[in-house]
């Protein structure tokens, strides 16, 4: 019996033997090539949207060294003494800078995770952690670049909503990006294996860096938790809550967890990408008609922060629900 198979239930474990997950794999530096090669991808994209939520990216001009840097300042950051990290601890959801060690849902217990913001660069790097001495370089050079991928991604996704690649530019220029970095042990005997639970992300996209296998999705066709492959130089993409909402259910948001890996500790680094925070969300008038009136209520970042503070020990917090029109509405 393997580690995993004592604290996960069965039902609960991934399958991906008897049906490996379906993983689109783009090509980034194809969008900018012949418009009929870009109409090409843009069109994998929309698809990988729909039908899955998820996808990942390879050649989207990150290096590998801004990478690996990124998670050498995650990994340097968690390893230092307590007092270092708990400067940054707060309750308050709505500081610029976060750092805790367990989930009130009891259940994300063996997670560490800092939470900061990144966009404007600028405005919020002053807030983020001197120790260790390269975090602000290394963190903030792949939250540059990563941002840059994710306008890129929501341009794409956009024009395959039928929208253009012009729709609400300002706002997404404006937007927030929050950086999630997560430190997980490595699994043991006496550990939960469940390192984060099951949750979606609020914002348009999540793009994930992840330094070895451990997250799982919950593949739609089959409502089963699959792992997912750790694919070489790759970033791994999914569609959050907000562009559900935008997309007026046409895109779904991903629920995902993370797995202690049994192998070795695990770093993760999610950038969240939505508007600003006051700014609503709403479903794009371009999408509602008669047959397809808007199934889910405006909301902001700050609606979410709301949300979360009010569900702090609730297990099932989930923010689309509570936008949801009609409640028994299943896609
Ligand atoms: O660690 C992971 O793989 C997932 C992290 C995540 O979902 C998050 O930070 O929102
Ligand atoms: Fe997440």
């Amino acid at each position: 019996m393997s580690d995993l198979s004592r604290t996960v239930p069965q039902e609960q474990l991934p399958s991906e033997d008897l049906h490996p997950l379906p993983m689109p794999v783009i090509n980034l530096g194809h969008l900018s090539l012949d418009s009929a090669t870009r109409s090409r991808v843009v069109n994998d994209i929309a698809k990988a949207c729909h039908g899955l939520g998820y996808f990942q990216v390879i050649n989207h001009g990150i290096g590998q060294s801004v990478m690996d840097c990124a998670v050498k300042a995650a990994s340097d950051f968690f390893e230092l003494p307590n007092e270092a990290k708990e400067e940054f601890s707060s309750e308050d959801l709505r500081q610029p800078v976060r750092y805790d060690t367990s989930s009130k849902d009891s259940i994300s217990m063996s997670r560490a995770f800092l939470k900061h913001y990144a966009h404007p660069l600028s405005d919020w790097i002053q807030y983020w952690p001197q120790k260790p001495p390269i975090y602000r370089e290394y963190m903030g050079k792949y939250a540059a670049e990563v941002r840059r991928v994710a306008l890129q991604l929501m341009e794409a996704m956009l024009e395959g909503l039928g929208l253009g690649k012009e729709y609400l530019d300002e706002k997404f220029q404006e937007g927030s990006q929050l950086l999630s970095v997560n430190c997980y042990p490595k699994a043991s005997q006496c550990d939960t294996t469940i390192g984060l639970a099951p949750h979606s992300d609020y914002g348009f996209l999540t793009i994930l860096l992840t330094s070895c296998r451990g997250l799982e999705v919950v593949d739609r066709s089959s409502n089963i938790w699959k792992t997912v492959q750790q694919l070489p130089h790759a970033l791994h993409v999914h569609i959050g809550d907000h562009m559900e909402v935008l997309s007026n259910g046409r895109m779904k948001t991903v629920v995902h967890r993370a797995l202690l890996n049994p192998e070795e500790a695990r770093i993760s680094i999610a950038s969240i990408h939505g508007f600003a925070l006051h700014e609503k969300v709403t479903c794009a008038k371009e999408l509602v008609d008669e047959e397809n009136p808007p199934k889910y209520k405006e909301s902001s970042f700050s609606d979410f922060l709301d949300h979360l503070t009010a569900n702090m020990d609730n297990k099932h917090r989930n923010f689309l629900d509570s936008l949801k029109k009609c409640k028994d509405y299943r896609a």
